[in-house]
């Protein structure tokens, strides 16, 4: 992640880490006041005020503001954020058309363009509108404007929404490789304890591995917002998994996100060859002598990422169908082989080729539920997978060799029911789409 370069005398030429693509996420209580629901401008002002710095120093900056119905409130002098879908959905489009003319008027002041983009969870699981949604995106990062992004809140209905905001922004992260994700809060980092009821909290600074995090997340959300502590920790879990840095910071203090991105950005040595990578891990923070950052939680990201096609299979909502397998087909995925009919137990649903399915492990010596549902139901979700075959096909062909797949269908497109390029398997992070027989490894709380 690192470039040379070669300076006009031509002699000496140093490594400068590359530029970064930072994300930042400012919930409904950084942008308007919970009671007056009046726009929180100091806030918005810094914001802007820290993009434009980052822009400045070469960094591609992404931006996902919540706010519409909160903005939509004051608008209608509508005091109480109402419980009924379609008010909330009349409020957000008034809101969101103001919101986004206050973001955009507000960088206006510093010249630097903006966009809107509108995401439902819809758009992430149809694969050709998430490509589209990806290039666009990057087209205009490259063209040096700030994506603006927020859920389509007029048309998402519970079953096609992302629910909160830290999610979509952890999505978007992954969608676009984001070095660098910033979740801001009400407090400054993630604590041991819920420092509002115990003085003694200590801050948690860096999550080197997410699952095996303790600490209490007990805080809730604000009046208007919908996330908490909790859905920034789930947020945390996709980011980190697709490769991204997810940082905890406080959202009344913006210039803190600069602070961090300079000091994460830092090159310790002239000759040295870290890079920006290296130089998001912790083991680099003491061996150099920097000034510290401001408190933050930095949740590191994973060595290993899922990323891509393997990222939006895990995360499309709304699978279409479930295949159970056995423990050995199982093994067989994680050593990186496909999915093969010999593995299949049992097949739910009436999904057609080349659909997202669930995959489901099952304990073969376990006999299925006596009552006729056959193992629905059972399991632990692992991944999804993209078939080769159509339900009533799989049904025909499971606990077969792949050998015998023509004899039985008359046709063998492939020998595998799913190929390996086309399983995600899961490893610990949430989908925010998980079916109740996927068992969610969940922190210590
Ligand atoms: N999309 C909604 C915000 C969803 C939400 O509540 O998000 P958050 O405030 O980040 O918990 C809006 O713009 O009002």
């Amino acid at each position: 992640m690192s470039e040379d370069i070669t300076q006009n005398d031509g002699v000496s030429a140093m490594r400068r880490p590359k530029p970064l693509t930072v994300v930042i996420k400012l919930g409904t209580s950084s942008i308007v006041d919970e009671n007056t629901h009046e726009p929180l401008l100091p806030i918005l002002t810094l914001i802007v005020d820290t993009a434009v710095k980052l822009r400045k120093d070469g960094h591609r900056v992404v931006i996902v503001s919540s706010g519409a119905i909160g903005v939509g409130l004051r608008r209608m002098d509508v005091a109480k954020r109402p419980k009924h879908l379609a008010q909330l959905q009349a409020l957000a489009a008034i809101g969101q058309c103001r919101l986004i003319s206050l973001w955009d008027s507000l960088f206006a002041h510093m010249a630097q363009p903006v966009a809107q983009i509108l995401l439902t969870r819809n758009d992430i699981a149809d694969r050709t509108r998430y490509l589209n949604a990806q290039s666009t995106v990057n087209e205009l990062l490259d063209m040096g404007v700030i994506p603006i992004v927020n859920e389509n809140d007029t048309l998402a209905v519970s079953e096609i929404k992302f629910g909160d905001n830290d999610t979509l922004s952890a999505i978007t992260a992954a969608m676009i490789h984001a070095d660098l994700l910033f979740l801001m809060t009400d407090v400054d980092c993630l604590y041991d304890k819920n420092p509002r009821s115990n003085p003694d909290a200590k801050p948690i600074e860096i999550v080197e591995d997410i699952s095996a995090l303790e600490a209490d997340v007990s805080s809730a959300g604000s009046a208007l917002g919908t996330g908490g502590m909790s859905t920034k920790i789930i947020a945390a879990r996709l980011g980190t998994s697709a490769g991204v840095t997810t940082i905890i910071t406080r959202s009344s203090n913006p210039g803190n996100v600069l602070s961090i991105v300079r000091y994460l950005h830092h090159q310790p040595t002239k000759s040295s060859s870290s890079s920006v990578a290296l130089n998001l891990m912790a083991a680099s923070e003491t061996t150099d002598a920097r000034p510290a950052p401001p408190l933050h939680t930095r949740f590191l990201a994973s060595n290993d990422p899922i990323r891509d096609r393997h990222f939006w299979l895990l995360h499309t909502p709304n699978p279409h169908g479930t295949l159970y397998i056995d423990e050995g087909a199982h093994k067989a995925l994680l050593t990186k082989a496909g999915l093969l009919p010999v593995g299949v137990v049992d097949v739910e649903g009436n999904f057609a080729q080349q659909e997202v399915v669930r995959l489901v492990v099952v304990n073969r010596r376990s006999s299925p539920a006596p009552d006729g549902k056959r193992w629905e139901g059972l399991g632990v979700e692992v991944g999804r997978a993209l078939v080769n075959y159509a339900a009533p096909e799989i049904a025909r062909i499971m606990g077969h060799q792949s050998t015998e797949i023509r004899g039985i269908l008359g046709y063998a497109d492939s020998e595998y029911v799913a190929h390996r390029s086309h399983i995600g398997l899961f490893r610990g992070e949430s989908s925010g789409t998980a079916t109740p027989t996927r068992e969610l490894r969940s922190p210590a709380m």
